[in-house]
């Protein structure tokens, strides 16, 4: 790997556009991985071995074996993360991770049970924060501050592009150390991170065509590479979702497909730039056999304060906007992406 300009890029898998995720590996010999790189959280866990055989997320994933790695280092301190959409339990290791060809020692998590919500679904093994070290649960120094403190990166920064085409390769790409051309066009727009020391912004508000409808006294937005879609509160959301005619099931919100050209585009407005989501950007159109199943990707989320109420900007705002998250300037870039 390539790492003398100081970037180092990681072709990431695109599934269905709702899951983005790339290979690490762990231990010696290298034990390979899915991950989710989340800017959403700041710690990395793996399924163990020694998960529990009821855990069926945990037996249908790639697994970390200790015993068969050389470079182990046992630790056991107990672990446990919560998500809005699930929850993961197990104990402290540490081994070499390998990222995009740059190794580091790193304490992570072996996760011994994974709740079958929403992991059976998974299709990657399991998730490497790329947040902050103030929200890493038990204090764990994250993956890319270890990298940042070897001083191989040209610049303390790194990048996301979500392809938006299940059959482009690859089907999207993070790079540590800087950006890639190939992937955006224009400039890039800045806004500084809330003194939260987490990826989030000040938003100024939420147009639906040209009227402002939600968050017009300013509001958090976080940017979350490990979320699908995009949450707002859930009264902003079900206001919206009722504007666009869109109706709720079991699996989200949905409208008629054949209603799809005529929706009005989606402005989150965020650092003086307005970045606008058209029908295109946030209609999932799938083709089933009973016919075509359109799905609005914006989900209604509270998040109880003092964190929420927040919206969370997730892969299909990403997809439009190549993202570049700079820990040296504490400050979040978007670009038009191609
Ligand atoms: C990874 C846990 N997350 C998910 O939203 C999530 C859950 N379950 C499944 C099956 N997939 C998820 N994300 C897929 C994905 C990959 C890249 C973009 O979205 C969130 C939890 C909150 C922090 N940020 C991450």
């Amino acid at each position: 790997v390539d790492t003398s300009n100081g970037t180092v890029p990681t072709p990431l898998t695109n599934y269905l556009d709702t899951q983005y995720f790339g290979e690490i590996s762990i231990g010696s010999p290298a034990q390979m991985f899915n991950v989710v790189f989340d800017t959403g959280s700041a710690n990395l866990w793996v399924p163990s071995q020694s998960c529990s055989p009821f855990s069926t997320a945990c037996y249908t994933h790639n697994r970390y074996d200790a015993s068969k790695s050389w470079t182990y280092v046992e630790n056991g301190t107990g672990f446990s993360i919560q998500y809005a959409s699930g929850n993961v339990r197990g104990f402290l290791s540490e081994d070499v991770v390998v990222v995009g060809g740059i190794p580091v020692v790193q304490v992570f998590a072996e996760a011994t049970s994974l709740s079958a919500m929403p992991f059976i679904f998974a299709k990657f093994d399991g998730v490497l924060g790329m947040g902050y070290p103030n929200v890493a649960i038990d204090g764990i120094t994250p993956v890319f501050d270890r990298i940042m403190s070897q001083h191989v990166l040209k610049e303390e920064v790194f990048s996301v592009y979500y392809s938006r085409d299940p059959k482009h390769s690859p089907g999207g790409e993070l790079v540590l150390g800087g950006t890639d051309p190939n992937y955006y066009t224009g400039n890039f727009n800045y806004m500084d991170t809330r003194e939260t020391g987490k990826w989030e912004v000040t938003m100024k508000g939420v147009s639906v065509g040209t009227e402002m409808m939600f968050c017009a006294e300013g509001c958090t937005a976080v940017i979350d590479t490990g979320s699908s879609y995009i949450t707002g509160p859930a009264s902003s959301v079900s206001a919206l979702m009722k504007t666009i005619g869109a109706q709720l099931d079991e699996s989200g919100y949905k409208v008629n497909c054949d209603t799809v050209k005529t929706l009005p585009s989606v402005t989150f407005h965020l650092g003086g730039q307005e970045y606008s989501l058209t029908q295109e950007d946030y209609i999932l159109w799938q083709s089933q056999i009973e016919g075509d199943v359109c799905t609005v990707t914006f989900r209604g989320l509270d998040v109880p304060p003092p964190t929420g109420p927040i919206w969370i900007l997730g892969a299909n705002f990403i997809a439009r906007y190549y993202t570049e998250f700079d820990r040296r300037n504490n400050r979040i870039g978007f670009a038009t992406a191609v």
